[in-house]
């Protein structure tokens, strides 16, 4: 059996966690068109009789505003160091310029072996990515080939997963086979709630947003009931989660109940609150802890 763990590395929003979703064939990670969607380490596990892949999603490679960033940028970069293979994401639509060539850094410097992936194909022609190879090339120290993905098309996303494949060791099947992620479902549901607020709300608003699950419990009529805070940084990003007559709030939770309910396989009754936490992202570790966030943070 080959196994091992692959991490992606790339700017925000170039299309990691989908590409990872389409090569495990499930919506596994949440996405949104908006940057700096993903904020944790995440691992998702895709095994057969062959092999077991551990794909390592991280946040975007970025320069940071706030401490929460920092924090972002630091488990990003820290996932490139002990894993098997990275995977090197740009957008082929933005091109490879500054902010790709400090991704390219820190990759170099992990000293990892590395898959250079220009994805968003179906947005350009064939001479645009021509030159984009050469410059990936060119850029990436240790990178042992190079492959043009779609991952809304599907394109090049099989032959990606047989090269992937082709450079992990030989080793030992670290997850057991029916498991997806190494998350537990509290983890999983606070994203789903986090994503339906990054497809409905704009600007600032979705970047202030942090979602802690408080309570999960299997009710006597078998619904399973989840509690969760939605976190804000100020007093009126309150007001618009909320909504006029409550309507924004029905609308995340309506669309991030039925996710969880496809999710879990079972009805859900998802209880959702607004709080206020001033600046959070901005304050210190204590309070990154306080909504949990620390432990892959740490770096
Ligand atoms: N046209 C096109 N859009 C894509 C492709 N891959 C991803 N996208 C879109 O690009 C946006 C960002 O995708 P994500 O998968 O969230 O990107 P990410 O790199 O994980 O982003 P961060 O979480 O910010 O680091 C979403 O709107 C995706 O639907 C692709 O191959 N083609």
């Amino acid at each position: 059996m080959r196994s091992g763990f692959v991490a992606l590395a790339g700017k925000p929003n170039v299309g990691k966690s989908s590409i990872v979703n389409a090569v495990v064939g499930k919506k596994v990670l949440i996405v949104s068109d908006k940057p700096q969607t993903t904020r944790n380490r995440i691992n998702v596990i895709h095994t057969t009789s062959d092999y077991q892949v551990i794909f390592v999603d991280t946040p975007g490679i970025h320069k940071p505003l706030y401490r929460l960033g920092e924090y972002m940028v630091k488990a990003a970069v820290s996932a490139l160091k002990g894993v098997d293979l990275v995977l090197t994401v740009v957008d082929a639509k933005q091109g490879i310029r500054k902010p790709e060539e400090f991704v390219f850094d820190y990759v170099n410097q992990s000293n990892t072996k590395t898959i250079g992936v220009i994805n968003k194909i179906d947005l350009v022609d064939g001479e645009r990515i021509k030159s984009l190879e050469k410059k990936m090339e060119d850029g990436l120290k240790n990178c042992i080939s190079i492959i043009k993905t779609s991952a809304v098309t599907g394109e090049g996303i099989k032959e990606l997963l047989d090269l992937i494949v082709d450079n992990l060791p030989e080793g030992p099947q670290y997850y057991p086979e029916d498991m997806v992620t190494d998350r537990p479902l509290s983890f999983m549901a606070s994203e789903i709630v986090r994503e339906k607020i990054f497809h409905l709300t704009y600007e600032e608003v979705p970047h202030s947003v942090a979602v802690i699950v408080e309570e999960i419990k299997e009710r006597e009529n078998g619904v399973l009931y989840i509690r969760a805070n939605i976190y804000v940084d100020r007093k009126s990003q309150k007001g618009i989660i909320i909504g006029n007559k409550g309507n924004m709030i029905k609308k995340i939770g309506q669309n991030a109940r039925q996710e969880i309910e496809y999710l879990v396989g079972n009805k859900v009754f998802l209880d959702l609150h607004v709080k206020v936490k001033e600046k959070w992202r901005d304050k210190d570790f204590i309070i990154l802890n306080e909504i949990g966030m620390k432990d892959d943070l740490r770096g």
